[in-house]
């Protein structure tokens, strides 16, 4: 961030999202080449961050949408992104949403169970219309990353166990207002191993060889999202190295015939271009430590607190020598900790504070805990 950037922090109420749109535009540019290289659909997963302004940019790329509820399908529509390029996943569709992305003709609902489908089927009958539908599978492939955000072990809620996959194909074809179009899979996230994208596309051979067999090739196959991004050394990996990660899937998944490819990528999209900023409220001295408490709390960033996730923090105003401090913020919790023993140039009141790569699961999982308000956005010119 620049002096001119840092002086316009100043004159603003903290705390608040800074978006740097410049590296925002050339991740989408660097992901859309990346995949285009293969002819592989690029969607967005928007739960990674849903701010309205985020999403402008996002769809003038042409990157699809991949929603996880129906405010966020209705967000897609709103925002553009064109419904032929709008996928539907989600363990809990309730009714009214399931009607809603039915009226709003998404091109495909990723399903997670049975009873979904046959609701499904029953909406879709209802409203004269025909549900394309994918299986979500659950692969069985660990993701290697943090235990809450693994998704495709068989100890996970989400979608259909291996051994539950030939009946629910039969079941499905049986369906008088389904479309079964496809399998869909998606690990988990933060995934820094790209050996594991490696596993999954073997593991997804094996699971169409075995589909084959019965004489069913489905045009379509979504692997989800996942791919991490550098929370350690933000500057060392600005723009993830998408070419690998397609690379992979190139290399690894035998596609079949026509068969074609989807991505849903969130958190390596978005990561890196958000930061947020906050205001030192006070340095307070403890028997072992000295605390630098701020105006954000763990319901501006609750990825620190739920998940001990590492994010790098950085005073804007201050330089000089360094000492060790928590930083903490102002809620009534002891794990609304930023970090512990953080190496700080010697901060005071008044200083500005970055939280760096806060772009993907920060703004959208704010709360108004302790009644607290929303944090603002801004955006880099
Ligand atoms: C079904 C689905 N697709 C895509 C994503 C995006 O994942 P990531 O942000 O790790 O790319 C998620 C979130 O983990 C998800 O649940
Ligand atoms: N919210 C999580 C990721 C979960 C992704 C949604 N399935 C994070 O901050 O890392």
């Amino acid at each position: 961030m620049n002096i001119e950037t840092i002086k316009t922090f100043q004159t603003l109420k903290t705390p608040f999202y800074y978006y740097d749109t410049t590296l925002l535009q050339a991740t989408l540019q660097a992901a859309s080449q990346a995949a285009n290289e293969h002819g592989f659909n690029l969607h967005y997963a928007i739960k990674a961050n849903a701010n309205p302004h985020i999403l402008d940019i996002i769809q003038s790329h042409g990157i699809g949408a991949d929603c996880v509820s129906g405010n966020e399908v209705a967000q897609a529509v709103a925002s553009g992104f064109p419904s032929e390029q709008i996928v539907y996943a989600g363990v809990g569709k309730s009714d009214e949403e399931i009607r809603l992305a039915l009226e709003k003709e998404i091109f495909c609902f990723n399903c997670e169970s049975l009873p979904e489908i046959e609701v499904i089927n029953m909406l879709a009958g209802e409203m004269g219309k025909k549900a394309s539908v994918a299986l979500r599978v659950n692969p069985n492939v660990d993701a290697h990353t943090h235990h809450y955000i693994t998704t495709g072990i068989e100890e996970n809620k989400f979608g259909f166990y291996l051994y539950d996959l030939d009946h629910a194909i039969t079941a499905c074809r049986e369906m008088e207002h389904i479309r079964l179009i496809g399998l869909h899979f998606h690990i988990g996230s933060q995934i820094t191993d790209l050996t594991v994208f490696r596993g999954l596309c073997l593991r997804v051979n094996e699971i169409q060889s075995r589909l084959k067999e019965r004489g069913i090739i489905l045009p379509h196959v979504n692997f989800g999202g996942g791919l991490g991004i550098n929370y350690d050394c933000p500057t060392c990996g600005l723009i993830p190295d998408f070419a690998s990660y397609f690379q992979i899937f190139a290399d690894f998944f035998e596609a079949q015939p026509g068969q074609q490819l989807h991505f849903e990528l969130g958190r390596s999209l978005v990561g890196q271009c958000g930061s947020l900023i906050s205001r030192v409220l006070y340095v307070k001295e403890g028997k072992h430590k000295k605390f630098v408490i701020l105006d954000a709390g763990m319901n501006d960033l609750l990825r620190p607190a739920l998940y001990q996730a590492f994010h790098r923090i950085e005073n804007l105003t201050s330089v000089g020598e360094h000492e060790k401090y928590d930083v903490v913020g102002p809620i009534c919790e002891s794990s609304d900790c930023f970090g512990k023993d953080r190496k700080l140039p010697l901060t005071n009141r008044g200083d500005l504070i970055a939280i760096r790569s806060c772009g993907a699961y920060g703004e959208v999982m704010a709360s108004r805990y302790n009644l607290r308000e929303l944090p603002g956005s801004y955006f880099s010119q």
